[in-house]
């Protein structure tokens, strides 16, 4: 039963609302002023709290500070813009004078409801919080703990951040929570891949151009590190930023300024960097392939993310995570792993770390017709599995970091001629029903058909 504690002064109105709540299955208890309420009750101990506006003493939007229950203020017609102010100050909800008795009772069901689920909401926060030190990174490792130890110190600070990984490692991940964990979090975060962007148009795409600036350069246009002022701009694959780029974001960094390409007048910016790189910046550094200087600035703090080889204790958590957000995301019932599949992961050493995971599983979800994820769906060994990959002085095992089609059409060419229709469609997790149809879609008939394969 939830408890209502009920503050008003007219004693005729009192009445009258505690027994509409009471017949409503509601415990109330009542005060005529918030001094009389507090000197007789906690007032956090209450669900909600329903009070006039005007009382002897304090207002009764006082009662918002005091207590964490939500409050409905009543007001009368006259005084509806105080009833706005109330709202303002952090009332839930306000009823006006006189009161039509099934909107009060909705009003306090409504601000019980959210309330409710403000809690629950809360606690479910509190929990994943608990589960993932930093929201969506899993990893429980000591390595990993010792990410998460630097991410909570660097993060409310200004300091540039170098972070030093394999592809796939989750580099870019860590930005994301560094950025969300500063200051500037409500400011723009923008990432960039130095290494996805033409050498010929990065220092255009960086830091802007004027009007005819180069070939091409129809108007003026600003760029990305401008976009990312009072926010983050993280920078991928920053060795592969070419020199003068290089000086041109040395300039942002120590001088807070950016200059546009074709232009002499230099505009203000205020960011913060956050770098990544898989490559080795010192050696970059000696080889005279980037610029000293700039690896000083920015290589203030690092984090360095290990291959995922070198976390195998955390692979079962991170497998059963990633399956379970392909599954919400592809919208598909949850699935799970069997323990050999988990094994077998366990077993790879994942050269494309956890993006090559996460495409596996997906796969795997795509495929997948039951309810269990084996390796073989996986495209995996098992330990003792008697399917491919095939014995010695056999083919190469198919790639994992293929698409879907290509794997599937891969897989197939690959085994036809060693594997019955029966084995294939094991080792690809599917039905021979299903592998049929696969093969007249993509255009890969049986070879018995045509050809010589086995038939199973
Ligand atoms: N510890 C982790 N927990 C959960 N998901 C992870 C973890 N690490 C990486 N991922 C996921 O793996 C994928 C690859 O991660 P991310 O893009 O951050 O890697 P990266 O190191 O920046 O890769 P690249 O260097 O190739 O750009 C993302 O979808 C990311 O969400």
């Amino acid at each position: 039963m939830a408890e209502v504690l009920l503050i008003e002064d007219e004693a005729v109105i009192r009445k009258a609302l505690q027994r509409l709540l009471a017949r409503n299955g509601y415990g109330v208890c009542e005060a005529d002023s918030l001094e009389q309420a507090a000197e007789r009750w906690q007032l956090d101990g209450f669900d909600l709290v329903l009070a006039d506006l005007r009382l002897p003493g304090e207002p009764g939007t006082a009662a918002i500070e005091r207590t964490s229950a939500p409050v409905i203020i009543m007001t009368s017609y006259a005084s509806v813009p105080s009833a706005v102010e109330a709202m303002r100050q952090g009332a839930v909800d306000y009823v006006a004078k006189p009161f039509d008795h099934d909107e009060l009772l909705l009003a306090v069901e409504r601000a019980l409801k959210e309330h409710r689920l403000q809690r629950q909401n809360a606690a479910l926060k509190a929990h994943v919080e608990r589960d993932y030190p930093v929201h969506g990174i899993v990893g429980d490792c000591q390595p990993m703990q010792q990410v998460f130890e630097r991410i909570y110190k660097v993060a409310p600070t200004d300091t540039s951040v170098l972070i030093l990984g394999e592809s796939g490692t989750g580099k870019e991940l860590v930005a994301r929570a560094l950025h969300e964990r500063s200051e500037r979090h409500e400011g723009p975060l923008m990432a960039v891949n130095c290494a996805a962007i033409p050498e010929s148009l990065i220092e255009a795409e960086l830091f802007g151009h004027e009007r005819g600036a180069f070939t091409g350069a129809v108007g003026a246009r600003s760029g990305l590190v401008e976009s990312a002022d009072g926010g983050t701009l993280f920078l991928d694959e920053i060795g592969e930023l070419p020199h003068q780029a290089q000086g041109r974001l040395l300039r942002v960094l120590q001088e807070g300024e950016i200059r546009r390409v074709g232009s002499t007048s230099a505009r203000r910016v205020d960011i913060r960097l956050i770098a990544a790189t898989h490559r080795d910046l010192k050696a970059l550094v000696a080889a005279g392939q980037f610029r000293e200087d700039l690896f000083f600035r920015i290589d203030v703090m690092e984090i360095r993310l290990p291959p995922l080889r070198e976390r195998r204790p955390d692979i079962p958590e991170l497998a059963r995570f990633l399956l379970q957000k392909t599954c919400q995301r592809l919208n598909r019932a949850q699935l799970a792993l069997s323990d050999e599949a988990i094994e077998a992961m366990q077993r790879y050493d994942w050269p494309g770390n956890v993006r090559e995971m996460e495409n596996t599983i997906e796969r795997a979800v795509i495929l997948s017709e039951g309810a269990t994820i084996t390796p073989e769906m996986l495209g995996m060994p098992a330990a003792a599995g008697p399917e491919p990959p095939p014995a010695e002085g056999g083919p190469e095992p198919v790639r994992q970091d293929l698409s879907l089609e290509e794997y599937f059409r891969q897989y197939v060419l690959t085994y036809q001629d060693r594997m019955t229709e029966t084995a294939l469609a094991r080792g690809l997790g599917i039905s021979r029903k299903a592998l049929w149809e696969k093969r007249q879609r993509h255009g890969i008939p049986r070879p018995g058909s045509g050809g010589g394969g086995r038939s199973g």
